[in-house]
């Protein structure tokens, strides 16, 4: 039976690496498969992953409808067990029903892969269609990490390196500290707690510099309760 699959993570957890690597593993075993992107840091119509490794795909402009795109590709004899769907939270609604359709009507798997949220922590809309319409949704195991050492679980926005929580929904880039030159847009992951508190690696840093502070972290020395146990909320 096929499915509709999203996996998800926050940015660099290696959704890229899992979609080629499902490829590889589905093309291996003789299955014939479509790949798509939309927006991929390494340009048009190209899948790739910080691993390294790379895959031309179709690229997914907001008009395509993927729906008449697969059945056109059949119908001229191509055939189409699975597609690889990468940066699939750039999708748009209608695209994601399209991807269902395929595997309800078509018997096509569709593996998608995206980030969940936004740097403003919003649901993007192709992955609310995603998690509403999937199968099955997976998180990925790999964890981005805070720079406390904690699971990261938001992808922050750092702009010429102070964080932000307003702008344009969509910013293609990449994370903090990858190689080459220093963009003025790149992402940070961070755990929730230092998401609120707008502390990115920089500012921990600067924080931790700044003569006006406390020689030590309230955050990681946190006032203890009363001996033999937690305070109740009764004091
Ligand atoms: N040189 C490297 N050696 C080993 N792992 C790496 C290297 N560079 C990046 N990675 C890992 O690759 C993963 C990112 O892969 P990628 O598929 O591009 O992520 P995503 O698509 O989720 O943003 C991260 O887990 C990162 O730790
Ligand atoms: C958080 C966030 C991310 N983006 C962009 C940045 C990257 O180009 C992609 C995610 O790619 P990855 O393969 O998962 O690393 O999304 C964005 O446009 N807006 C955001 O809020």
């Amino acid at each position: 039976m096929a499915e509709l699959v999203f996996f998800t993570g926050t940015m660099d957890c290696g959704k890229s690496t899992l979609a080629l690597q499902m490829d590889h593993t589905h093309s291996t075993r003789g299955r014939s498969g479509l790949l798509f992107t939309q927006h991929d840091r390494s340009g048009e119509a190209v899948l790739s992953s910080r691993l390294g490794l790379t895959k031309s795909a179709f690229e997914v402009r907001d008009d395509l409808d993927l729906w008449e795109f697969v059945v056109e590709q059949v119908t001229s004899g191509v055939r189409v067990d699975y597609l690889v769907c990468d940066e699939a939270q750039f999708y748009t609604p209608d695209q994601v029903e399209q991807l269902a359709r395929l595997v309800d009507e078509m018997g096509i798997d569709v593996f998608a892969f995206g980030i969940t949220a936004d740097f403003r922590t919003e649901l993007f809309p192709g992955s609310r269609r995603l998690i509403e319409l999937a199968d099955r949704t997976e998180q990925l195991q790999v964890r981005a990490l805070c720079w406390c050492g904690k699971a990261a679980t938001v992808n922050a926005r750092v702009v010429d390196g102070v964080m932000v929580v307003e702008g344009e929904q969509v910013v293609v880039g990449d994370v903090a500290g990858s190689e080459g030159t220093t963009p003025l847009v790149e992402y940070e992951m961070l755990c929730r707690r230092h998401y609120m508190r707008r502390m990115n690696a920089s500012a921990a840093r600067a924080q931790a510099l700044s003569p006006d502070v406390l020689p030590f972290d309230l955050d990681l020395c946190p006032i203890p309760g009363p001996p033999g146990g937690r305070p109740s909320a009764e004091g």
